[in-house]
C-alpha cells in the first residue's frame, strides 16, 4: 500500500514525515532548522537507532529539501523503493477559493502566492516549499492542504466583520480561521474518544501550540474560531499579539513614526510571550515566573486571562458543549496551563481531576472528573496524518 510524505515548510523549517498508509504509521520523519541561519541542521529519524543527523548550511529551503532527500537516500527508506503516492504540503491561508484539498498546479501556486501578505509568516514559506519539491520529486502528485478550509463551514455572522461593504467585496476582508487540519483531526477523535456521532457533537477545540487558537465546533462543524482573516487575532500566542484594538495601529503609524510594515512585524513577531516575558516557549516563560520574575508571572496572567474570555464566549454559543480539547506542544503538555485555563469553572461544567491533569504523558486521555457534564481531554494532534489522509482522497478521486 502506499506511502505518503508530508511537507510542512515554516519559514525557517521544513519539517516532514514518510506515512504507510497502510499501517497509518510513520517510516521516517525529520526536521532540517534553521534554514538560512547560522546553526542549521538537519535531523531524520527512522525509529531504528540514532537519528541521522547533518550540519548546514542550508542557506535556502531548495538545499534542506536536497539535504532531506539525501537523508532519505543514505539512512532510508529509500524513496525510489517505496510506492510513494503523493507529497502532501501543509498550506495555512487558502483563502476562499480553496474549502477543500487540491492537487497543486501552477495556478494553485499562484493562489498561495497572492495569499502571502494574510500569512505572512506561513504562506511565503509554503510557496517555497512546494515549488522546490515539486521541482524535486516530479514524478507523484503534490496536493495542498489548507489550514483554512475547515473553517469555510463558518456561518456568515461569524466570519463577517462589520466594516464597510467595499472592504468586504473588493478585498476579501472576513475571518477565514486557521490550524482548520489540527481542528478536524481532533474533532474527529474527540468523538471518537466520547463514542458520539461527531455530526452531533459540540467540541471547543484549544490549539495552544506557536500559534495558538480557539475553535468552536457545533456538530462537527467550525462555527466560530479566534484567529481571523490572518493568523494574528485571538489568544496571545509565542510572538504573537492576539487581539487588540485595531486604532493602536494607526496611532502608532501617527505618534511613534511606525511603518505599516514594522507594525505587522512587531505583531507577528515581537510580541506575546516575547514581548511580555522576553521568552515564546512556554517552559522557559514558567521557569522565569517560578524565579519571580515580574514580566513572565504578567505574561502568563494575560495569556490565561484570553484564554478563559474565549472559553466563555465559546460555552455561550454553543449552548451545549460535549468536551473541551487540549492539543499543540502547550495544550499537549502543560498541565499547568490546563489548570489554570479551567480553574473555577466548575459552574460550566468544566473542570479537571488534578491527579489525571497532571499526568505527564503525551496521549488522549480524559482529564475532567468522573460525571462531569463537560469531557476535557488532551488529543495530541496528528496534523500530517490528517493531512495524508485528505490527500489520499485527492489522489484516490474521492475528493474530501
Ligand atoms: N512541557 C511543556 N510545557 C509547556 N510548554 C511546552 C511543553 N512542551 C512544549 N511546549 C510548548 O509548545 C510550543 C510549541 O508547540 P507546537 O504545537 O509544537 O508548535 P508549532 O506551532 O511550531 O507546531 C512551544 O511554545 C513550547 O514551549
Ligand atoms: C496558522 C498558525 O498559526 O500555525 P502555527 O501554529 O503552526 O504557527
Ligand atoms: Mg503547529
Amino acid at each position: 500500500m502506499s506511502h505518503v510524505l508530508v511537507v510542512n515548510s515554516g519559514s525557517s523549517s521544513i519539517k516532514y514525515r514518510l506515512l504507510d498508509m497502510s499501517s497509518r504509521k510513520p517510516r521516517a520523519h525529520g526536521a532540517v532548522l534553521r534554514i538560512g541561519e547560522e546553526g542549521a541542521d538537519l535531523s531524520h529519524s527512522t525509529g531504528e537507532g540514532e537519528p541521522f543527523t547533518r550540519p548546514g548550511p542550508f542557506p535556502d529551503h531548495e538545499s534542506g529539501l536536497r539535504a532531506v532527500l539525501d537523508a532519505f537516500a543514505e539512512a532510508g527508506p529509500d524513496l525510489e523503493g517505496v510506492e510513494l503516492a503523493a507529497v502532501g504540503h501543509r498550506v495555512v491561508h487558502g483563502g476562499a477559493s480553496h474549502s477543500r484539498p487540491v492537487e497543486i498546479d501552477d495556478g494553485v501556486v499562484e493562489t498561495i502566492a497572492a495569499f502571502a501578505p494574510l500569512a505572512p509568516l506561513h504562506n511565503p514559506a509554503n510557496v517555497e516549499g512546494v515549488q522546490v519539491a515539486r521541482r524535486m520529486l516530479p514524478g507523484v502528485p503534490h496536493v495542498a492542504v489548507f489550514d483554512t478550509a475547515f473553517h469555510q463551514s463558518l456561518p456568515e455572522h461569524a466570519y463577517t466583520y462589520a466594516v464597510p461593504r467595499s472592504w468586504r467585496s473588493e478585498h476579501g476582508v472576513r475571518r477565514y480561521g486557521f490550524h482548520g487540519t489540527s481542528c478536524s483531526y481532533v474533532s474527529r477523535r474527540a468523538a471518537e474518544m466520547l463514542h458520539t456521532d461527531p455530526a452531533r457533537t459540540n467540541l471547543i477545540i484549544l490549539h495552544l501550540g506557536n500559534g495558538a487558537s480557539a475553535t468552536a465546533v457545533e456538530g462537527g462543524r467550525s462555527v466560530d474560531t479566534s484567529m481571523g482573516m490572518t493568523p494574528l487575532e485571538g489568544l496571545v500566542m509565542g510572538t504573537r499579539s492576539g487581539d487588540l484594538d485595531p486604532s493602536i495601529v494607526g496611532y502608532l503609524r501617527r505618534n511613534a513614526g511606525l511603518e505599516p510594515d514594522g507594525v505587522e512585524t512587531a505583531l507577528n513577531r515581537e510580541s506575546g510571550m516575547l514581548a511580555l516575558a522576553g521568552d515564546n516557549d512556554m517552559r522557559e516563560v514558567w521557569r522565569r515566573a517560578d524565579a519571580g520574575e515580574h514580566g513572565a508571572q504578567l505574561a502568563l496572567d494575560v495569556y490565561v486571562h484570553r484564554l478563559r474570555k474565549y472559553i466563555g464566549a465559546y460555552v455561550a454559543l454553543l449552548g451545549r458543549v460535549d468536551a473541551l480539547a487540549f492539543t499543540g506542544g502547550v495544550g499537549e503538555n502543560d498541565a499547568r496551563m490546563r489548570e489554570r485555563a479551567l480553574a473555577g469553572l466548575g459552574h460550566l461544567g468544566l473542570a479537571v481531576d488534578p491527579e489525571r491533569n497532571a499526568v505527564p504523558r503525551q496521549e488522549e486521555r480524559e482529564l475532567s472528573p468522573e460525571g462531569a457534564a463537560v469531557a476535557v481531554l488532551v488529543v495530541p494532534t496528528e496534523e500530517e496524518l490528517e493531512i495524508a489522509d485528505q490527500v489520499l482522497r485527492v489522489t484516490q478521486g474521492s475528493g474530501s
